[in-house]
């Protein structure tokens, strides 16, 4: 079984001091640090693009776990992974050519993430298996922090862990994730839990360390 990874989305934090809050959170225990990309078209918020990654890559050495929400996303791959991301995630809904994507992002040296919507059923996947390093299921749909839960997608996190079988394919969640939604999806074969506002909640280094703690503590039993 692998270890259970938290991965603070940037979304929540102060952009003002958007360096000052990566280096806390990864102080506070953040295994990966999220960072969420938006363009107004794929998804109905904007927030930044490869100039801020790269501005904001030396406030951590933790994994930089890139969410694009960008339509369409190949044009851009080489810029962020220029920028300094380690994982790049495009949605299978966001790129016509799924296979010639994540082929792509191997090239440029860094790992394959693919993200499926709440409505995406998880057939999509099936023939780009073994070009992925990561699956990320939504939990929300796509464009903001703060939104509930989408329970059904639980079921979908069972499926694809059975479709990964033994390979060496993390499935992460974003969306909604609290202590109480968390253990339901790492109970159905979660690894990765992507938190916004439950992690940035309070605004200070020791709220972020409690709130994570509180996530692991409620997955404990998983
Ligand atoms: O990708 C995202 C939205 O598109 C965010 O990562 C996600 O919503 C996290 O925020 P929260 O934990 O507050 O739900």
């Amino acid at each position: 079984m692998k270890p259970l990874l938290i991965a603070p989305s940037i979304l929540s934090c102060d952009f003002s001091r958007l360096g000052e809050e990566i280096r806390a959170v990864d102080e506070a225990g953040a295994d990966w640090i999220h960072l969420d990309v938006m363009d107004g078209h794929f998804v109905p918020n904007l927030t930044f693009g490869p100039p801020i990654v790269k501005a904001v890559r030396g406030a951590s050495p933790k994994v930089f776990d890139c969410h694009l929400m960008i339509e369409p996303c190949d044009p851009f791959l080489e810029a962020f992974a220029q920028a300094g991301c380690d994982i790049i995630t495009v949605h299978a809904e966001a790129t016509t050519h799924l296979d010639r994507s994540l082929q792509a992002i191997r090239a440029l040296g860094k790992k394959a993430g693919v993200s499926l919507n709440p409505s995406t059923p998880e057939s999509v996947i099936e023939y780009v298996l073994d070009r992925l390093d990561l699956v990320l299921l939504m939990t929300v749909n796509p464009g903001f922090g703060g939104q509930a839960f989408i329970q059904p997608v639980v079921e979908k996190v069972r499926r694809v862990k059975q479709m990964i079988g033994d390979r060496d394919i993390h499935i992460e969640i974003d969306g909604g994730v609290t202590p109480q939604t968390a253990p339901l999806v790492v109970e159905a074969g979660a690894d990765v839990l992507v938190a916004g506002s439950a992690v940035f909640t309070g605004g200070t280094p020791e709220h972020y360390a409690a709130n994570m703690t509180a996530i692991r503590a409620a997955c404990a039993k998983r």
